[in-house]
């Protein structure tokens, strides 16, 4: 079975597809890691991430990268929203992500596009979302967490000019797929919102049946 679960920034969409790849016994795939992994790269070498030959070049990275814990700060994920918008950086990660889609059993994948653009007939689609005030106030309780400092007035901003580029962009652009079910997390627990995700799924498989 593949699952195929996209929505914005802080939404909550990776919490739940870990859980899900859990409960079905499924490998999971952080596609965002992948954009993070190019911009981190294209930022070392000191290229311009408008360029889109700089940010081609950046996507021949190592896979040891992906544990860099530099991969998982803000700046990274809003350098990561620009490099994603050349199409040539999505062209050269699509194989990579469509064949973790394709491994024997299927798997869960999230990001911005799954459900529309790398496993269009994926088995289950989700479109996880939640308001930009709970989204910012979720980061920021993450960073706190991580004894970092947090504006949520700044978040709120940037998680808005961030939902706005991944949106507005002409290449696999943010959107739900038309037949990707809706899941608001705004006013759910982490608990209740992985218990609607395996609801979803589990009837969008039964009814295919
Ligand atoms: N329903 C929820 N209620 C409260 N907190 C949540 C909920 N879902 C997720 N969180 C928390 O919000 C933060 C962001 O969640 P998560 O990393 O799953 O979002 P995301 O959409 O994958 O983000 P990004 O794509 O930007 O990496 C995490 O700290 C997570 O624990
Ligand atoms: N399938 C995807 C996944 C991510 N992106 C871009 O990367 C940025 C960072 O993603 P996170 O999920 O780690 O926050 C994101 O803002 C997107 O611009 C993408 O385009 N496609």
């Amino acid at each position: 079975m593949i699952v195929a679960v996209d929505g914005p920034a802080a939404s909550g969409k990776g919490t739940i597809a870990r859980a899900l790849a859990a409960h079905y016994g499924l490998p999971h795939l952080d596609t965002g890691l992948l954009y993070r992994a190019v911009a981190l790269t294209l930022k070392r070498a000191g290229g311009d991430p408008e360029s889109e030959a700089d940010a081609v070049a950046a996507t021949d990275f190592p896979a040891t990268l992906l544990t860099d814990p530099e991969l998982r700060t803000e700046a990274t994920g809003a350098l990561a929203s620009r490099v994603s918008a050349h199409g040539g950086v999505r062209a050269a990660l699509k194989a990579r992500q469509q064949a973790f889609a394709g491994q024997a059993g299927g798997a869960v994948l999230d990001g911005r596009d799954i459900g529309t653009v790398i496993v269009p007939d994926a088995d289950a689609k989700l479109y996880v979302t939640a308001s930009p005030q709970v989204r910012a106030d979720r980061r920021a309780r993450e960073m706190e967490q991580h004894g970092l400092a947090a504006d949520r007035e700044a978040m709120i901003a940037e998680i808005v000019a961030r939902d706005a580029r991944d949106m507005g962009r002409d290449n696999a652009p943010l959107m739900q797929a038309a037949d990707a079910d809706l899941l608001d997390t705004s006013d759910l627990t982490i608990a209740e919102a992985v218990q609607k995700a395996i609801a979803l799924v589990d009837a969008r498989v039964e009814r295919h049946r």
